[in-house]
């Protein structure tokens, strides 16, 4: 009889649900760590958890039993999801089972920000009556800024609209239309947001782009008197920024659920006046967490006994065979989506993507979907996409995909190229495979060159004019930043032209700067990609 190991507390919904599933045993085993959850995880066909229990590579040495683990609730950022892959262990979560609460919690902090409530409880607690000093802020006809345009975003769209107030925000996987229809007007940065917002609130993962959104600078531009909420995830707002805000009295007030290190416990945040933190409870309600057990022991169950596999974050939807023989070109496909996220600038409307070639005669739509999974990949929870679901993600916030296959051949026996409408503006990437696990860059915005699609790239747009190129390695060289291989493409002689670099470390901010200075380079970024060879643990 296949046997389920509960990791965490799990709500009584959900363990009803275990008691009352025929053909399985179950135990409950809380607050393992080291030997001891190595030890129990080999005891069992299947685990449950939340965020309390690290399920580490050496947790899992060895183990030949355990062959699925369900996190009840969305970050799996606590299980060693390579190394599961590799022991062949499907590793699912319940996406949407805590969004309303969690967008509600968010809501609740705007609140009790506006109305004063935990200052003004705390004062009566502390025996005073003072009815001046906690002077309130009306949420109606004033303006909220929303960054990220998920699931949770929505939500809280949903209910700042039906306060009545007046809803911006930004997504860069959001299209204007879908925007729209949803009520939200959408703007092309955060940037452009902050000096409009009364409240901002954000609903990102933690990502390089989102570390640090409101830091000192930020507040430089910020509507004087904003209120800031984060239910998202610690890190996004820069703490000693925040405290600096409050000390200075250019923010109104703070609202956190959640911090750069958990649990938090001290903080030069709290007990201030108009700031007001929670210890991350965005999904702690009776409704949420049924919700995530009760799915979360579905999940196990139906796949211990039919194999049916529901939002696993490490498996692909393919047989090994046709994956043995797409690898390559699945690589590159997810690759060029990788550098074209990291790329385009936001309000992106749709993504068109032209196969050519050999690859043309194989499996477009997983071709497809493996370059919406590198196009999402930075924008989600870790693992949160992947070739399964990628797709529907993008069509879910309006972007529309479509593809189509030439088996005639251009200058290379395969190429895969990307076209990416945003509004106002159009770019393109391609690539194309060399042997069966070496891809390479071909086109950048229009251009084409030849450059690997690997590791730190350094891309800079410049006029065709003499002495760029020396002049960008002499910085890199005086940075100590070593140039494996460098590209150029231009339209024609003393036109615009693109150069990529393929750098064996990432620059210092310094020396891109050194390198904007010049006159004829018009615009220079970093992207990173996965070093060659290594692959998505989907595509392995
Ligand atoms: N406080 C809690 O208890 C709690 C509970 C659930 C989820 N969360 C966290 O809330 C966050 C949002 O969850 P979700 O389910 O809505 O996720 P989601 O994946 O549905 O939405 C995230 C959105 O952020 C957007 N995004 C990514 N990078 C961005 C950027 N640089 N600028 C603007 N937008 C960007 C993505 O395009 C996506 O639309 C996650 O970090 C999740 O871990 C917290
Ligand atoms: O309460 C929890 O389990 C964490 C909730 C949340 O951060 C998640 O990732 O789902």
């Amino acid at each position: 009889m296949p046997k389920i190991l509960v990791l965490d507390e799990l709500s009584p919904e959900g363990l009803a649900l275990l008691d009352a599933a025929e053909g399985f045993e179950y135990e409950i085993r809380l607050k393992l760590a080291g030997e001891e959850l190595r030890k129990s995880l080999a005891e069992f066909d299947g685990a449950i958890c939340r965020s309390g229990v690290k399920i580490t590579a050496e947790s899992l040495e060895g183990n030949t039993r355990l062959r699925c683990i369900a996190r009840a609730g969305v970050g799996t950022d606590n299980i060693d999801k390579d190394a599961a892959t590799r022991l062949g262990i499907v590793v699912m979560n319940t996406p949407t089972g805590n969004t309303v609460s969690t967008a509600e919690h968010a809501f609740c902090l705007m609140m009790a920000l506006s109305r004063n409530v935990a200052s003004a409880n705390q004062s009566l607690v502390e025996g005073r009556w003072d009815r001046k000093k906690y002077m309130g802020t009306q949420l109606a006809d004033k303006t909220v800024g929303i960054v990220g345009l998920g699931r949770i975003g929505q939500e809280f769209a949903k209910r700042a609209l039906a306060f009545e107030m007046r809803v911006i925000g930004f997504d860069p996987f959001i299209s204007s239309e879908r925007a729209a229809e949803l009520g939200i007007e959408l703007y092309s940065s955060v940037k452009e947001m902050l000096p409009l917002v009364d409240y901002l609130t954000v609903h990102t993962p933690l990502t390089p782009e989102t570390k640090g959104l409101i830091n000192l600078e930020a507040l430089e531009i910020i509507k004087p008197g904003a209120r800031l909420i984060n239910c998202a995830r610690g890190g996004i707002y820069e703490e000693a920024a925040l405290v600096e805000g409050m000390k200075s009295g250019k923010l109104g007030g703070v609202a956190l659920d959640v911090y750069a290190e958990e649990p938090c416990t001290d903080s030069a945040l709290f007990g201030m006046e108009n700031v007001v933190c929670t210890p991350h409870l965005g999904a702690s309600t009776e409704e949420a967490q049924t919700q995530v057990a009760v799915e979360a022991v579905q999940l196990v169950t139906n796949f211990l006994k039919s194999g049916e596999i529901r939002h696993a974050v490490n498996v692909a939807p393919i047989d090994p065979k046709t994956l043995e023989s797409m690898r390559g070109y699945l690589d590159v496909a997810y690759r060029i989506g990788l550098l074209a996220g990291q790329l385009h600038g936001g309000k992106l409307k749709s993504c068109k993507l032209n196969y050519r070639g050999e690859v043309a005669g194989k499996d477009a739509k997983l071709l497809t979907a493996s370059f919406c999974a590198g196009l999402l990949e930075q924008a989600m929870d870790e693992g949160g996409a992947n070739i399964v679901n990628a797709q529907m993600l993008l069509a879910e916030r309006g972007v529309t995909i479509s593809s189509e296959s030439s088996t005639e051949m251009g200058s290379f026996s395969s190429s895969i190229t990307a076209t990416l409408e945003e509004d106002g503006r159009t770019s393109q990437v391609g690539g194309t495979l060399f042997g069966n696990d070496m891809p390479r860059l071909i086109l950048l915005d229009g251009q084409r060159l030849e450059a690997y699609l690997d590791g730190t790239l350094f891309l800079f747009a410049h006029n065709d004019v003499p002495g760029i190129i020396g002049r960008v390695g002499t910085i890199f060289g005086n940075h100590s930043v070593n140039i494996a291989q460098m590209a150029v493409g231009r339209s024609s002689a003393g036109g615009n032209a693109v150069g990529v670099l393929n750098l064996d470390g990432v620059p210092p901010q310094a020396a891109v700067d050194e390198v904007l200075q010049s006159p004829a380079i018009t615009s220079a970024r970093v992207v990173e990609l996965p070093a060659a060879g290594e692959l998505p643990t989907w595509l392995r």
